[in-house]
């Protein structure tokens, strides 16, 4: 705004202000995008780079979340989308250790979440939030910071594309009857409808076959899939499977 003020003239509104030739922008950020009054924020791509030689991810963190709060960028976004690897420096290492998994392997996308995690947290005490910084992307779930729990990252780990392709060369071959399911739970899932169904079919007639293509599928999009059999035999025949009672720890009467 204090830009705009020493730009525009006879304003007796606020809206008046953010009001470029006759057409009233969304944010004060958009009318001096407008009048190019931004500058493409390259300071601070270079500052980052420059306190990076010296300083850990933690501090590189810290070093945006004042760069926020000061509101000195005029694209937060884009210095974001520039650095984020330089500001997530460490996060992958930290979370190899705390679980002692030196070949824990953690996408892009959940390293940013994690990255946006820990900026949320810095700006906290300040009084501000993330969702604050409207431009700045948002934090899909943030209570859950799931890469603290070892199971939840083992069942995260598969490689998405991976699980693309088997899921391809299973789903081209897909019977009728094979497909209809698919698309039927496929749509639950999606559709976050938490249904339950029910499969039936005689020995050999595909089920497991329908298990694996929608495993792979929903896999593929880095959703979790516990697949679980009564038997150690039909659980090996499901990709990442375990019996029942191995995978809920289920406690086991016997009798007679
Ligand atoms: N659509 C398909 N395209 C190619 N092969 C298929 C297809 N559906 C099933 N198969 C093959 O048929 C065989 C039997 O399938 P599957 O093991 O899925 O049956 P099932 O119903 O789970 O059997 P059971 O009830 O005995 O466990 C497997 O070798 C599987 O690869």
């Amino acid at each position: 705004m204090r830009l705009l003020l020493a730009r525009q003239v006879g304003c007796t509104s606020f809206e008046d202000i953010r009001t470029i030739s006759g057409c009233v922008c969304d944010s004060y950020r958009d009318a001096c995008a407008r009048l190019i009054l931004l500058s493409d924020d390259r300071e601070f791509i270079e500052a980052i780079d420059e306190l990076y030689i010296l300083n850990s991810g933690f501090y590189m963190r810290k070093a945006f979340v004042v760069m926020l709060l000061g509101d000195f960028m005029s694209d937060p976004l884009n210095v974001w989308m520039k650095k984020w690897k330089v500001l997530s420096d460490g996060l992958l290492y930290n979370q190899r250790r705390l679980l002692g998994k030196p070949d824990l392997v953690i996408y892009d996308d959940n390293i940013k979440q994690m990255c946006l995690v820990e900026i949320d947290r810095y700006l906290r005490p300040n009084g501000k939030r993330l969702s604050d910084f409207g431009c700045m992307p948002g934090i899909d779930s943030p209570n859950v910071i799931p890469f603290h729990n070892l199971f939840i990252v083992n069942k995260l780990s598969y490689d998405c594309c991976e699980m693309l392709s088997e899921h391809d060369s299973l789903f081209k071959s897909l019977n009728f009857e094979q497909f209809v399911a698919y698309h039927d739970i496929i749509q639950a899932v999606s559709n976050n409808l938490g249904l339950m169904f029910f499969v039936d079919g005689f020995g050999g007639s595909g089920k497991t076959y329908l298990w694996n293509a929608l495993s792979c599928k929903i896999r593929s999009q880095g959703k979790i899939v516990l697949n679980v059999a009564s038997s150690g035999i039909a659980s090996l025949l499901l990709l990442g499977g375990r019996t029942a009672h191995s995978q809920f720890a289920h406690h086991l009467v016997l009798t007679g």
